[in-house]
């Protein structure tokens, strides 16, 4: 969303982060309200100033993610015929599976993109018989989903996970309220029947060269609140840029995930947190014939229907409301018409 550039020059002198910190959550989850205070300050500083952060201490399943990565990479080894029964039915309509695309994640930046070097399969909400799912609007953002019949548990396993994660992203929206001085549960309403995504990802081996400027995933920002990532360990990796400009490595730390925000945090928070690029490269040459990479990415997007205005200590005396509120539904119907706007053009 803002530039490194913009949010250096209106938040920060030279001392920011200069790379993604390690952070063991589990004070906050279960520590005195000293620590879970300590914890909140240090989520808020690295919010503010790379956007990114590896979070430990989570009591996350990793035995049910490590199964949902074999089901997942079981899937996308498997035949074409399989992958294109559950091909996703169209721009708006995400729920499936999504191959090598046209034109990379930096088209929407307004780069010459080509095709990232990845694929994809996204899942929703797997239980669609509450309310709030059930009505008009609602239906735009809630589709079933599409599931293989190949791995026979990849239903299952995917559903569990999703709402597994889900779990977990409520719990970091918590700690997002105290980094923000906002009572603990006050986003908790606004998530209640959200519309994220779980993106299971297959960056395959590279047999041939990758074509100038040709990446795994394009430069880009995330679209929604917040985003989960559990990487596996694998040459060609997810690198995030500081404020100074630099592209670093996002550190893989066993067990742990990656947090990071998205544009609707950042403007949900008056650009007081920082909704960073990232992009991942390919890997080095010599092992790229033989080194796929996964990760299952969890885009936390809030209730269609939550209302996205300047969070109440977010607006400081320099700093009154910038944008308009918005529906987080329509914010994320506006963002989809300026990609296609932007990749298009190409
Ligand atoms: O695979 C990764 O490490 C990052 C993927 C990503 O940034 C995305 O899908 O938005
Ligand atoms: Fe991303």
């Amino acid at each position: 969303m803002a530039t490194p550039e913009d949010a250096a020059s209106a938040h920060h002198g030279p001392a920011t982060l200069d790379r993604v910190p390690i952070v063991d959550i589990s004070p906050f989850l279960h520590g005195s309200p000293a620590e879970r205070a300590a914890v909140a300050d240090l989520v808020d500083r690295t919010n503010r100033e790379i956007g990114f952060l590896v979070i430990t201490g989570h009591g996350f399943d990793l035995e049910l993610l490590d199964r949902w990565f074999e089901i997942s990479r079981r899937f996308f080894e498997g035949p074409g015929s399989a992958k294109r029964a559950v091909m996703h039915a169209g721009p708006t309509a995400h729920h499936g599976y999504h191959g090598q695309g046209l034109s990379g994640l930096a088209a929407k930046e307004g780069e010459e993109a080509p095709p990232d070097l990845r694929e994809y399969f996204m899942i929703g909400q797997t239980d669609l018989s509450a309310a709030p799912f059930r009505t008009p609007e609602a239906g735009r953002f809630h589709r079933p989903n599409l599931w293989p019949d190949e791995p026979a548990e990849f239903a299952a396993v995917g559903g569990a996970y999703y709402a597994a994660i889900s779990r977990l992203g409520a719990e970091l929206m918590r700690l997002f309220a105290v980094s923000l001085g906002l009572p603990e549960h006050w986003f908790d309403d606004k998530i209640d029947h959200h519309f994220s995504i779980v993106s299971s990802i297959y960056y395959p081996e590279q047999k041939t060269a990758p074509l100038p400027g040709q990446l795994r995933a394009g430069a880009h920002t995330d679209y929604g609140s917040l985003t989960i990532l559990a990487p596996t360990a694998a040459p060609g990796g997810l690198q995030v840029r500081t404020l100074q400009g630099e592209w670093v490595d996002v550190p893989h730390v066993p067990g742990a995930f990656v947090i990071n925000i998205g544009d609707m945090m950042q403007r949900w928070t008056n650009d007081r947190w920082l909704s960073n690029m990232h992009r991942v490269v390919n890997p080095p040459s010599a092992v790229a014939a033989t080194s796929p990479r996964q990760s299952i990415a969890f885009f936390l997007h809030p209730n269609h229907d939550a209302v996205i205005e300047c969070i109440p200590t977010c607006i400081e005396q320099n700093a009154p409301a910038k944008y308009p509120a918005i529906l987080a539904g329509e914010y994320m119907i506006e963002k989809e018409a300026a990609i296609a706007t932007a990749t298009t053009k190409k």
